[in-house]
């Protein structure tokens, strides 16, 4: 895999794109135990962001029914036309943030870590069984971060509210080629079950995070033009308004739920929540 993946380098004399992320995954074993831990069979549709020379996207096709690869470099969709004769593999040339997905149950990934943001939110919005992806580790560690964490973010309250989420392999920067200048790791994401997920108003999660070590009655009141309110209105509700003097980094996915209730009964909080995540 190594040797083929060198050889195409050479043979295009193909410089990689650094504003694109164009860092090749150069370690067998880790597309493998990727691989494995999708749980691929031939009923899987699986969605590959940015298959960039083939290496991941070879071993999806072994495993599964059909395998969408969206990519951004035409040089890279001319050159796996050119080099691979897959009978399932559908290449979709564009900004995978930007272009429409096609319906998939699995997603598999080596991401550019410049949209990780972006592509985990919009696959947020989607029906999916299992997404096994690699970002940046200091992303990935964000994304798992519980409530009270020093790195405990929007990210991680949003990703949280819908998903379970687990990094499973941190990965030095010598499996790249050319070397990041970061280190990554792997996460698996599942949608939780129906149930027990939960639609957040966004608005209100940004106004929110904006003051992430305030209070909540101290950031609501710092954000609520955020809300579409006032200081004043927001002031004349404090003193019920739950977890009113927790801090905004301590606030669990079910807490921040209970405030967004609280402000939509009294009026503070007119839009509705919202489906998906941005
Ligand atoms: C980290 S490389 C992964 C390449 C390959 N899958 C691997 O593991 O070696 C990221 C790939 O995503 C592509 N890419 C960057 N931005 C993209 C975007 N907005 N939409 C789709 N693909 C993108 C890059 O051209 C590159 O091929």
């Amino acid at each position: 895999m190594r040797d083929r993946l060198f050889s195409i380098i050479y043979k295009y004399n193909l410089r990689p794109n650094r504003t694109l992320g164009q860092n090749f995954l150069i370690v067998p074993d880790i597309i493998e135990r990727n691989v494995k831990r999708a749980e691929l069979s031939e009923k899987d549709t699986v969605l590959e962001i940015g298959p960039g020379l083939g290496v991941l996207t070879d071993e999806l096709s072994k495993k599964a029914g059909k395998v969408y690869a969206i990519e951004a470099d035409s040089r890279m969709i001319e050159i796996l036309q050119r080099e691979y004769s897959w009978p399932n593999v559908e290449l979709i040339k564009g900004d995978a943030v930007k272009v429409e997905w096609p319906e998939f149950n699995k997603m598999v990934s080596n991401l550019p870590y410049q949209i990780s943001s972006p592509v985990t939110f919009k696959l947020l919005k989607h029906e999916f069984e299992r997404a096994v992806l690699i970002y940046q580790l200091e992303f990935a560690e964000r994304m798992i971060a519980k409530p009270g964490d020093r790195n405990y973010s929007r990210l991680s309250l949003m990703v949280q509210a819908k998903a379970n989420v687990e990094l499973v392999e941190r990965i030095g920067r010598g499996a790249f080629w050319p070397r990041p200048k970061v280190d990554s790791a792997v996460v698996v994401l599942e949608p939780k079950p129906e149930k027990e997920r939960i639609e957040l108003n966004e608005n209100l999660v940004k106004a929110l995070f904006q003051h992430r070590r305030s209070t909540v009655a101290s950031a609501l009141k710092k954000s609520a033009h955020m809300l579409g309110t006032d200081k004043k209105s927001i002031k004349d509700y404090l003193s019920s308004l739950p977890h009113a003097e927790k801090r905004v980094f301590q606030l669990s996915p079910e807490e921040v739920l209970d405030i967004e209730v609280y402000l939509r009964d009294n009026g503070l909080l007119s839009q509705k929540p919202e489906k998906g995540l941005n």
